[in-house]
């Protein structure tokens, strides 16, 4: 069976990752799946555990890390994040696609094990949307939103490690340039090719 294509959604806090996910899996012709993310930080208002995040415990988490059940994980001011990797592995194996939305250091750490992967950058218009954005968001405390901005100077300049830049300038447009993207990723050659050579084999046999 053909492999599910992995297609990481990453970027600076603020640029509005989440906006942007929530917005595509709202599309009617969306058919890939969503790795929910593990986090030790607290749940913001209207959060639910199981949906927005995994909510658990620093000892809960580090358990995880110690078992070897994260595909990668990252300490982001000051709590832990980090992408279960069995769901990673069996929705891939069952030949879905899956999107993960997670932070640079992670983005970087999933990489390094799966190259192949469709990697993708959210960029803000400017730098100064950043800080607005998530100051209009009103979730953090202006010290997290200055440490957050700061992060982000370092983390754009990550951006020569991914494969695609989109940038928010619209949630809509921003959409449709990543459903492009999944769209041409599923064509590439190294992701069909196995298949046909299966079906050479299984004639030659
Ligand atoms: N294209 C856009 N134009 C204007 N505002 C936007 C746009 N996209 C997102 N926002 C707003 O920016 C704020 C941050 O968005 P969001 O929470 O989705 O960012 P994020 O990248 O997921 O952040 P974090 O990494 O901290 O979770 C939200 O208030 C959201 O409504
Ligand atoms: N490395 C990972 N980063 C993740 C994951 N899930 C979310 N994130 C990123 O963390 C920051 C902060 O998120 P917030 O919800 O507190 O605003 C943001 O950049 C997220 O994208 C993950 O599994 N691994």
């Amino acid at each position: 069976m053909k492999r599910g294509v992995l297609i990481v959604l990453s970027g600076p806090s603020g640029v509005g990752k989440g906006t942007v996910r929530k917005a595509l899996f709202e599309e009617p012709d969306i058919d890939f799946q969503y790795s929910i993310s593990m986090t030790t930080r607290q749940p913001r208002s209207g959060e639910v555990n199981g949906e927005d995040y995994f909510f658990v415990t620093r000892d809960e988490f580090e358990t995880e890390i110690a078992n070897g059940d994260m595909l990668e994980y990252a300490e982001y001011v000051g709590n832990y994040y980090g992408t279960p990797k069995k769901f990673i592995d069996q929705t891939l194996a069952a030949g879905r696609d899956v999107l993960l939305e997670i932070d640079v250091q992670g983005a970087l750490q999933v990489k390094e094990k799966m190259p192949e992967g469709a990697y993708i950058f959210l960029t803000p218009p400017d730098l100064a949307a950043l800080k607005e954005r998530l100051i209009g968001r009103g979730t953090e405390a202006m010290e997290v939103i200055d440490r957050r901005v700061s992060a982000a100077t370092a983390e754009i300049r990550m951006m020569a490690n991914y494969d695609y830049a989109v940038v928010n300038d619209e949630v809509s447009l921003a959409v449709n340039r990543i459903k492009d993207i999944i769209k041409v990723e599923r064509l590439r050659v190294n992701r069909v090719l196995p298949e046909y050579i299966k079906m050479i084999e299984e004639l030659e046999a």
